[in-house]
């Protein structure tokens, strides 16, 4: 069902701080910095280019009381998630509700590109797994 690697995000405490780090050092430009108030985020999006290339998504908490803020605290910053890029996201939530997988949707929820579902890390095997539909519009892909 996964067809390719949309993001790998990377929780940070400040998303400037961090980007002097992935822009200025390893040359990766942003082409996309966004809030995204319904999950209490601010993202940085980081091509790695090619039509079909996979990004880096920076992942900063904008509130104190999140579960990613809690996972910032407890954690530290690291690795955070992996998003896997579907064609139907309502199939796949079907899909894993039938396969009685851990969702933490009981919906598709509106990301930061598309619609998404989340797989508890403890169905994945220990890893925060994001399923996303992307809007057709969502990705500029450069090419380097
Ligand atoms: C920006 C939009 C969108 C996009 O378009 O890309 C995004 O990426 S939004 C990203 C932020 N949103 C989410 O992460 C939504 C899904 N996450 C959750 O619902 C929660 O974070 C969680 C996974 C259910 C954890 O919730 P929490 O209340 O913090 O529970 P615990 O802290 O008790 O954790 C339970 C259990 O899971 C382990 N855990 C937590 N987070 C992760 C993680 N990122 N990767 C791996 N494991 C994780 C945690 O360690 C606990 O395990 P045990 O200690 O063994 O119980
Ligand atoms: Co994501």
């Amino acid at each position: 069902m996964p067809r390719r690697i949309d993001h790998v995000a990377i929780i940070v405490r400040n998303l400037e701080q961090a980007l002097i780090f992935y822009r200025d050092t390893l040359g990766l430009e942003p082409r996309a910095i966004q809030d995204v108030p319904s999950e209490q985020v601010r993202i940085a999006f980081l091509p790695m280019g090619g039509p079909q290339g996979s990004e880096i998504e920076l992942i900063e908490p904008t509130t104190p009381d999140s579960s990613l803020s809690r996972f910032l605290e407890k954690r530290g910053e690291g690795m955070h998630h992996l998003c896997l890029e579907v064609d139907d996201i309502d199939a796949a939530l079907q899909e894993m509700n039938e396969r009685e997988v851990a969702v933490l949707d009981t919906q598709p929820r509106l990301a930061a590109e598309g619609r998404a579902i989340f797989l508890h890390p403890k169905a994945t095997h220990g890893v925060l797994l994001e399923l996303i539909e992307k809007r057709p519009q969502a990705t500029r892909r450069v090419e380097r």
